[in-house]
């Protein structure tokens, strides 16, 4: 046994003492929970305290375990551990001995798990969730398999059915033609497909539920908890017109659980062949992105599903699914019409919002066109990765399409951006990428030389987002990593040099022109300026209009116009924010083509 542990040489005698003696308890729980612990090395490794019962982020637990090699996570859910599967089992033993005694912050309480790692001889062929994104499904659609097990299910089965039983004024029940649904939080009206903002039910979402929402809530997928839940019971024969969920009143992304029978869900789009997805009990679907905005899904009015193309019959019975959504509090504030007016955002739960609907939303609809427009990386970025010692590895926090993860062969580069569609493009080209927050960056502590973030920090809407994203970098980085950002400027001349911004003005005079709009305040607040392009800027917060064009489409009629939030920054303002962070040191700090850049260090 004791080959197992590989307790790292710097610790005291006593805290090894004492730190075997855990590992010994934690290894004899997991032996009652049937797991054949092996003394030496194998493929597959176990990690305690990492489960989704332990509240550790799945996203950031996938990153951690790949950096050790190719790997598949499979999680024992509820439980209080995760277990991987490597390739090798070098791969697992460099992977075990790296995670010993790691410790991940867990997602809803401020408190450490701290991991210990044993490897397994068999694996574990119950209850055991691939948390794999499939091809075969629409781009943006996250399925985990047996999301909950067995008891649960029958369990929210059993609260379900009661609620159904009762007439109760902290949900509305009501039969539909082809379903019966069940509404919390906020009614949700079929007339108009959305709810009245002004009039939500005042139980809020079922206290039975609070356990599945926190596990929800633990895949680090959603950016606020849901206060909407939808609740449809379908009888053999029932079934959903395709529909894609409001998006002026629901923001972000939808999950959906499904309980009791199979189904098979249509997908579908415009131009695209339409995707049919066996939906499993207990599976959980997350709707991120392209198949949140742009695909419709659906439920077929049938009594029974033809499956593994054609070869399995299998007929329907009561199924049940719980759509969680959150409502924008704001009406005006999804969507991209212009006519709207949209509020400087004051708290955390706006600024939230306005991300979602006039950031992440927007480039995951406009990234094909945005990419094309992105190739050619900027000179004094370059230049900075050129100046890091070879071998660096480097982090790009929102790296788009990758226009800077090519550049430098001499480095190992990683990118990451908070647009599903953007990093599919990334993904296209080979680049090592993945989608997160740069709010909350899965990465281990101290993981890179150095980090680049272009372009990013001026889509945070409070000050405070800023300087939580800037200290993301400065925790991303090893003491001495170095950090470049680039924030678009308010000041766009610099020694009476034009930008490159205000000097296309005289190539792109048939750009279409939306009346700018000047703050002025109501009801207090400032209102959000839509920017006239090409022009200066007329206050620091803005929407900034994109005029789309679909690069996919021959005829290229296709054009829409979207609204991204922007804080354009003044000249000093970016250091101010660095300077208020411990641990950051401001090296440079200069103006480039109508942005404001600085030089970190991490000290
Ligand atoms: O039953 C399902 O899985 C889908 C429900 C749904 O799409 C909805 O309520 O909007
Ligand atoms: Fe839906």
């Amino acid at each position: 046994y004791s080959k197992v542990i590989k307790l790292r040489t710097t610790m005291s005698e006593a805290l090894k003492k004492r730190q075997e003696k855990k590992k010994r308890k934690i290894c004899a729980k997991l032996q009652a929970y049937g797991l054949q612990i092996d003394c030496n090395p194998t493929s597959t490794v176990v990690i305690a305290n990492a489960g989704i019962g332990n509240m550790v982020c799945s996203t950031e637990l996938t990153h951690l375990v790949s950096q050790y090699g190719d790997c598949i996570l499979l999680k024992l859910d509820g439980k209080s551990y995760a277990v991987v599967q490597y390739k090798n089992t070098e791969s697992a033993k460099y992977a075990a001995e790296s995670l010993e005694g790691h410790q991940m912050v867990k997602q809803t309480k401020n408190e450490f798990a701290t991991f210990y790692c044993f490897y397994l001889n068999n694996i574990p062929q119950e209850d055991v969730i691939f948390a794999e994104e499939k091809s075969d499904l629409p781009n943006g659609l996250i399925k985990i398999e047996n999301f909950l097990n067995k008891e649960e299910e029958q369990a929210l089965i059993n609260c379900i059915q009661h609620d159904i039983s009762i007439l109760s004024n902290d949900h509305v029940s009501e039969k539909l033609k082809h379903r019966t649904v069940l509404h919390y939080g906020y009614k949700f009206r079929y007339g108009t497909n959305d709810v009245d903002i002004n009039n939500p039910i005042s139980e809020g979402l079922p206290n039975y539920i609070e356990n599945l929402l926190d596990r929800i809530m633990a895949t680090g997928y959603l950016p606020s908890r849901p206060d909407q839940l939808t609740i449809n019971m379908y009888e053999p024969g029932d079934g959903i017109p395709p529909h894609t969920d409001n998006t002026r009143s629901f923001d972000g992304v939808l999950s959906t659980v499904s309980l009791g029978s199979h189904t098979v869900m249509n997908f579908s789009k415009e131009g695209a062949e339409r995707i049919d997805v066996c939906v499993e009990p207990r599976t959980l679907f997350l709707f991120t992105g392209e198949s949140r905005y742009e695909w419709r899904h659906g439920i077929q009015q049938r009594k029974f599903d033809i499956l593994d193309q054609g070869k399995k019959i299998t007929t329907r019975t009561i199924r049940y699914s719980l759509t969680f959504r959150t409502v924008v509090k704001d009406a005006g504030k999804s969507g991209c019409t212009q006519k709207e007016e949209f509020l400087i955002p004051e708290n955390e739960s706006d600024a939230n919002s306005l991300e979602s609907s006039h950031v992440h939303s927007v480039y995951d609809k406009i990234a094909d066109h945005f990419s094309s427009t992105r190739e050619k990386p900027w000179p004094h970025v370059v230049e900075f990765l050129q100046s890091l010692p070879r071998a660096s590895v480097v982090l790009d926090v929102g790296c788009g399409s990758g226009r800077y993860l090519g550049v430098c062969q001499q480095h190992f580069m990683l990118g990451c951006d908070r647009s599903v569609s953007l990093i599919n493009i990334c993904k296209q080209k080979n680049f090592p990428s993945f989608v997160c927050n740069g709010l909350k960056l899965p990465v281990r502590e101290g993981s890179f030389d150095a980090c680049i973030c272009i372009a990013v920090i001026h889509h945070y809407a409070t000050e405070k987002r800023r300087i939580q994203a800037i200290k993301e970098l400065l925790r991303a980085v090893r003491i001495g990593g170095k950090i470049l950002i680039y924030a678009w400027a308010i000041e766009q001349t610099c020694n009476n040099v034009k930008s490159k911004y205000l000097k296309k003005n005289a190539v792109t005079s048939n750009q279409e022109h939306i009346e700018s709009d000047v703050s002025s305040p109501k009801d207090g607040k400032q209102k959000l300026a839509v920017h006239v392009n090409r022009t200066l800027f007329v206050q620091q917060d803005l929407l900034v209009p994109w005029k789309s064009k679909n690069v996919n489409s021959k005829s290229n009629n296709s054009c829409s116009t979207y609204l991204r939030y922007y804080h354009v920054f003044k000249e000093n303002e970016l250091q101010s924010l660095c300077s208020q962070i411990t641990e950051c040191s401001v090296l440079k700090s200069y103006h480039d083509n109508g942005n404001w850049c600085v030089i970190l260090e991490k000290v």
